[in-house]
């Protein structure tokens, strides 16, 4: 009788059992073409974490004319942002910290399979839970690359781990990581990005902290961003020793005609250039790497909104990337949650049931 479950790797005793860490980020599609955006949206849009707008209404919505009109004009801004050589920003930036880490930890003594992967589009979170349960991965690391938690981005990752995990008869032992918007190495690694640029370009009149918006309502609901955003800002603005009449607390990438997070990132830009700022310095803390959202909307087209409305100077500060803080925070923040699991080179063999192997084998001992 076929199983429902998927196929297990052989069971070997003599295998050490490993950890392993999933590094988790939102998605992107794989060409920046209509064609590939088209299938890419369609995931996203259509997970109801993300639009909670009732299936049966807005499948019309979605089918009928976004999905027919949205994919052309994100492919031509997708454009923009592609790399000839790395692809798309997004998982170029993820891949490399997935390697960075996986680095970092062995520095450590840490010896932990990564894999990085994307919640829409490839590399899937199945698949990538399948390569690590592979390599003989018992103990896994949900780690989202979402400083802040928002059930329309952290808890859709976990709705993926579920999925997957209810297809599994052997299910690896889980942990995972929440949130990290007040994790001390991450306010760190976002400052000093923030002091190296204005070493290199002086300071400007104001640092905006642009976040991603979500809808108003989510808030309202429960939903914790809001105020985990916030408090990155306050966070980084002690650190950074700011008065409050010094930096503003944003939200962008509104989507949709519903009320969203305020204000607006770039209606403010606008206003600040109006009211006289001549230099706002713009920082996007809650992405961890550079993607469509910050490389286009915001170093782009908030600077032509800012530069249009009178501005003079308008400096993005480059998200966290593979700087050496980050990659020295993220590490920290999974050793803080792997506390327990054995890690070591060696310590975690069998190593009387590696001889008893090789000796059925065998092998010479
Ligand atoms: C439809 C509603 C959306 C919600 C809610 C939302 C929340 C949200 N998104 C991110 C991070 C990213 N979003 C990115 C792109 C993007 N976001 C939406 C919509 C919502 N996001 C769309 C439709 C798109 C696709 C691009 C477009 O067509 O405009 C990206 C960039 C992806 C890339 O490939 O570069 C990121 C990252 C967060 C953190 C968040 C809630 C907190
Ligand atoms: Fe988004
Ligand atoms: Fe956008």
């Amino acid at each position: 009788m076929p199983s429902r479950f998927a196929p297990e790797p052989s069971f070997r005793h003599d295998q050490s059992a490993r950890t392993g860490i999933l590094l988790c980020n939102l998605g992107t599609p794989a060409a920046p073409t209509a064609a590939a955006v088209r299938p890419y949206l369609a995931e996203f849009l259509g997970d109801d974490r993300v639009v909670e707008i009732p299936k049966l209404a807005w499948w019309p919505i979605l089918h009928g004319i976004i999905l027919r009109t949205r994919p052309a004009k994100s492919a031509a801004k997708y454009a923009t942002v592609w790399h000839e050589k790395d692809g798309s920003p997004l998982l170029h930036w993820t891949t490399r910290q997935a390697t960075l880490l996986r680095g970092w930890l062995g520095e450590r003594g840490h010896n932990v399979l990564v894999q990085p992967a994307m919640r829409y589009g490839t590399p899937s979170i199945a698949a990538q839970l399948d390569a690590l349960k592979k390599d003989g991965v018992t103990r896994i690391l949900i780690l989202p690359l979402y400083p802040q938690y928002s059930g329309t981005t952290t808890a859709s990752v976990f709705d993926a781990v579920y999925d997957w995990a209810r297809t599994q008869r052997h299910i690896p032992e889980l942990r995972f990581v929440n949130r990290y918007h007040d994790d001390a190495g991450y306010i760190e690694a976002l400052a000093q990005r923030i002091e190296a640029h204005w070493r290199g370009h002086g300071r400007g009149d104001k640092l905006v902290m642009s976040f991603h918006g979500v809808p108003e309502r989510t808030l309202h609901l429960g939903d914790p961003y809001h105020c985990e955003s916030h408090k990155t800002a306050r966070l980084l603005a002690e650190r950074l020793k700011l008065a409050t009449d010094q930096y503003l607390v944003t939200f962008q990438s509104r989507f949709g005609k519903a009320k969203w997070l305020e204000p607006y990132t770039e209606p403010s830009l606008i206003a600040m250039a109006q009211a006289g700022t001549r230099r706002v310095d713009v920082v996007c803390p809650g992405f961890t790497s550079d993607c469509l959202e910050t490389l286009e909307e915001i170093k782009q087209e908030a600077r032509e909104a800012f530069l249009h409305a009178g501005g003079q100077q308008f400096e993005y500060i480059d998200c966290l990337n593979d700087s050496a803080p980050w990659i020295t925070a993220l590490s920290d923040i999974a050793q803080q949650h792997m506390q327990g699991w054995p890690t070591g080179r060696e310590d975690d063999v069998d190593l009387k049931a590696r001889a008893q192997h090789a000796k059925a084998a065998g092998a010479p001992q």
